[in-house]
């Protein structure tokens, strides 16, 4: 069973959410279901890097993984794209595991996967009214009360924050999952920059603004408050 990978990189840092800091490698999966207005991998379901896909076995991607990062790793987070759409993952995770790696995913939360199980951190990044998208709750909720009833690894939430319809998001989000670990993530608007000394300061002031109207917020209590913290060191870079 193939998976298709758009690129696999590290070792990093992982940039965001409930694993922040944590030395991992990357494998980035291709194809989307959804088409925010404002993601920053849109090359992995806009068709602009289809030619660069590759349909690869889970034993490929693990070697991929060591020829990129040695045997300086015991992290690997998969993200995409969203790799929830892909029904056959756990033959890589079960891999990975084998080799005693820990393995985190990223998604939406717009499809459950038995696998999800499995995974070690899972982040949920349910999706913003400025993303254009729309979530469906139901398949949410079986989501989140499937993961609750687990009891090996963690899982969370992530809400990326653009304006105050996002910000009014994260509170029904919060109100409705009071008892999952909440993440609210400074967007990027500036993707297109390469000017990493003008980006910094910018994306700085971003984050302290999100910062000064989450302390105000009634609601928004019992949160953390997170930058991409890759984009302070490396900008919009790819494969960092
Ligand atoms: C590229 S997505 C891939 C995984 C999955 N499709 C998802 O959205 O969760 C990885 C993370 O990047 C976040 N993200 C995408 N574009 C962003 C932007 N412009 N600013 C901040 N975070 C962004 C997403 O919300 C998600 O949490
Ligand atoms: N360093 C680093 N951290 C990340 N966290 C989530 C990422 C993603 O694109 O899913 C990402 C990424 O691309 N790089
Ligand atoms: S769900 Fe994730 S990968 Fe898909 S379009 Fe949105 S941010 Fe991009
Ligand atoms: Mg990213």
């Amino acid at each position: 069973m193939t998976i298709p990978v758009m690129e696999i990189f590290g070792p990093t840092i992982q940039g965001e959410g409930m694993v922040i800091g944590r030395k991992t490698m990357f494998v980035r999966t291709a194809g989307c279901d959804y088409s925010c207005s404002w993601c920053d991998s849109k090359f992995t379901w806009d068709g602009s890097e289809k030619d660069a896909i590759r349909k690869m076995e889970p034993a490929e991607i693990v070697d991929a993984l060591k020829q990129e990062g040695g045997e300086h790793f015991g992290h690997v987070t998969i993200s995409g794209g969203n790799p929830a759409l892909l029904a056959r993952l756990d033959g890589l995770i079960d891999l990975l595991h084998a080799d005693g790696i820990k393995v985190a995913l990223e998604t939406q939360g717009s499809r459950w996967q038995e696998w999800f199980t499995k995974i070690d951190d899972l982040t949920l990044s349910p999706k913003p009214p400025s993303s254009g998208m729309k979530t469906n709750f139901s398949v949410l909720d079986f989501i989140i009360e499937s993961l609750q009833l687990k009891q090996e690894g963690s899982f969370s939430l992530k809400v990326v924050i653009f304006d105050e319809d996002d910000l009014v998001y994260a509170q029904e989000i919060h109100q409705r999952y009071p008892q999952v670990e909440l993440f609210l993530q400074v967007g990027n608007d500036d993707l297109e920059t390469t000017d990493e000394k003008e980006f910094l300061p910018y994306s700085l002031r971003r984050y302290e603004q999100l910062i000064d109207r989450v302390m105000e917020n009634d609601i928004l209590k019992d949160v953390r408050v997170l930058p991409q913290l890759h984009t302070y060191l490396w900008g919009n870079k790819r494969g960092v």
